[in-house]
């Protein structure tokens, strides 16, 4: 993307999320470039008066006129800097709010690379920090006021350039006398403002290349960092002696962007030294030809020194536009990054088939011939998998870890799509049903099920607007309908210590949390993956026993490594190897003696 280009999206942004804003912006800069101004003109004047012994009353007049201009010209842009400082924040966490919708829109598969997560740190860093939009800001301002104190300064240097009457001067002092001795000014300037330009374009170059690599140890700095402040982790890291493995994680990443910074220092170094050298032969210039003219008497004292701050003011702003343009350009490469991010396309079909809604859930899955590989594996996940599921029905899914239980559950979700064959609903590959309709008919419970620090209300329904009976219901069904009875606040209850009051609830607990999630979704189909690994074994009974009438007529997959739970289902798929390589009741499976059986008896034995 072209850093034009960039500049125009950004501006346009800023006046989409913060009218006004570039207004308000422009008024203060004008405002606070004409400060100095008002010091230059009076103080020039206040000292010819005192030089030509004016009377203390005229003096003291502009004397009061100078400080209650500059209180007034203070105070304005006091009062408008609270706004934009205010406005700058607003539009900071707008920005970071699209970045996270952007993030929940994402496919789950693009999410989940590493590249994706580095740039989404990228888009963050980009927008908040060197190159970010607080700093566009800055520099936009920066460059307004800059435009217009080289317009003031230019005014104020206009008789500069008169000539004055000289009765018979000669050599240099004619020569400065000369209008077009103005060029050894302009000259300086000039050369002021190229070496600048090249200084900072090196400068750019270093800071761009620090930021890519930087970029991969600052997210891994943040992960390893924010570990140590996840408290539920904290009980590992004390049993486990975790800490030293901690610190050294976070000591890596320190150190190399440790290192990436001294590299950068280094090499900032070596170029820094040429704007200051090239700034100290201007300085020079603009002193030797504002006092030649006073020395012939060309120009009065108070004059020279207003010449000489108006000089000095041009040659400053002149220097700072071309280091602000340098910085918008290299700014704009950063933002870039956001856009990059957020023109992040997703592959997955949308689809525009309403699902049908069916008061009789008349819904039938089958998977045809499907095979998957995650996105950067080699090997099939899922190898040629052909299962058909019925309305009303009750299936279990067992097999060994890594059988690929849970990945034929997320493509039944459409979290992935697979990689060779079709999965059907009623008879339509699901891909062509609106992906926000299709969602909507699972009730999903996976084993990192994912709670928030919210009221039990919110997370229940997953909204912060809920159907209250309708949450008490589903948790009483889920069997925590007790534990609710001792909440402080019943379903208006925080859990977890990340809110105020937060009450921490067991791992079981948690997970009958989930379960009553997927049924206050009220979804056709209900899948359960472990849904009761930490349910005590009452729970675990009392779940089993009600779970028809908790999913009542809904067509219901649960994945369980406990074989006895399988029993009352109608249909067990047995995975191997991403393969289905059993299916049936759980007598007809036991009959056949393949590895279901294996699996029932080796768990059977210790029951023995
Ligand atoms: N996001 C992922 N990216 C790459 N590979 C993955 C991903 N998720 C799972 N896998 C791999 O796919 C295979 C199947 O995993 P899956 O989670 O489906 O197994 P499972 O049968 O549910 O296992 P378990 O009983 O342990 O939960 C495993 O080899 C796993 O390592």
């Amino acid at each position: 993307m072209k850093n034009s280009n960039t500049i125009r999206k950004v501006l346009s942004l800023i006046h989409r999320l913060r009218r006004g804003y570039i207004s308000l912006v422009f008024i203060s800069r004008v405002i606070a470039a004409a400060q100095p101004f008002v010091g230059i003109i009076f103080s020039s004047k206040i000292i010819d008066l005192l030089i030509q012994r004016a009377p203390a009353s005229l003096i003291m007049k502009y004397a009061l006129i100078l400080v209650t201009s500059t209180a007034i010209l203070n105070a304005l842009e006091w009062g408008m800097k609270a706004f934009i400082t205010v406005g700058e924040q607003v539009l900071n966490e707008k920005i970071n709010q699209m970045i996270s919708e952007k993030t929940c829109r994402i496919d789950y598969d693009i999410l989940e690379k590493h590249e994706t997560l580095d740039m989404i740190k990228k888009a963050q860093e980009g927008m908040n920090s060197r190159g970010g939009i607080q700093s566009f800001c800055t520099n936009l301002a920066a460059g307004i006021q800059n435009i217009v104190t080289i317009i003031y300064s230019i005014i104020l240097l206009v008789p500069v350039f008169i000539p004055a009457p000289s009765a018979g001067l000669t050599g240099i002092g004619n020569f400065v006398n000369k209008w077009y001795s103005v060029f050894i000014l302009i000259l300086a300037i000039g050369m002021n403002t190229v070496m600048n330009m090249l200084d900072r374009k090196l400068e750019a170059k270093v800071q761009q290349s620090f930021f890519e690599r930087n970029v991969v140890w600052n997210r891994r700095y943040s992960y390893w960092f924010t570990m140590v402040f996840n408290y539920s982790l904290g009980k590992y890291i004390r049993l486990y002696d975790m800490q030293k493995m901690l610190s050294a994680k976070v000591g890596q990443a320190s150190d190399n962007m440790e290192n990436e910074f001294y590299t950068l220092r280094d090499k900032l170094l070596k170029i820094s030294w040429i704007p200051i050298v090239v700034n100290v032969i201007l300085q020079f210039v603009t002193y030797a030809y504002v006092g030649l003219k006073a020395v012939f008497k060309l120009i009065s004292v108070g004059d020279s020194m207003k010449y000489v701050g108006a000089y000095t003011n041009l040659a400053q702003s002149v220097q700072n536009i071309a280091g602000i343009f340098t910085e918008l350009d290299i700014e704009s490469k950063y933002l870039a990054y956001f856009y990059d991010y957020m023109a992040i396309e997703n592959k997955r079909y949308e689809g525009t088939i309403p699902t049908e809604k069916r008061d009789d859930n008349v819904f039938e899955i089958e998977f045809r011939d499907v095979s998957f590989k995650y996105l950067n594996t080699e090997t099939y996940a899922l190898r040629h998998v052909n299962q058909k599921i019925t309305l009303g029905s009750k299936t279990a899914v067992v097999g060994k870890n890594g059988a690929g239980k849970t990945t034929f559950i997320k493509l039944l979700c459409r979290l992935y799509e697979p990689t060779e064959g079709q999965i059907l609903l009623n008879g339509v590959d699901i891909r062509y049903y609106d992906y926000k309709d299709y969602a909507k008919l699972f009730g999903v419970v996976f084993q990192d099920f994912n709670l928030f620090s919210a009221t039990i209300g919110e997370n229940v329904a997953s909204s912060d607007e809920y159907d209250e009976k309708l949450v008490i219901e589903c948790l009483d069904k889920a069997g925590f309908g007790e534990r609710l009875a001792k909440m402080p606040d019943g379903i208006r209850t925080n859990i977890y210590q990340y809110e105020e009051n937060g009450v921490e609830i067991s791992g079981g607990e948690a997970q009958k949390l989930a379960i009553a999630r997927a049924l206050y979704k009220n979804a056709p189909f209900v899948i359960l993956d472990e849904p009761t690994s930490a349910l005590d074994p009452v729970a675990e009974y009392e779940i089993y026993q009600h779970f028809d009438q908790m999913v009542e007529d809904k067509t219901s997959i649960y994945i369980s490594h406990r074989m006895s739970s399988c029993r009352f289902c109608d249909n067990i798929l047995v995975f191997d190897e991403g393969q289905i390589i059993e299916s049936g009741s759980h007598e007809e499976l036991m009959k056949e003696g393949g590895l279901y059986s294996e699996l029932w008896n080796a768990q059977a034995q210790y029951y023995a």
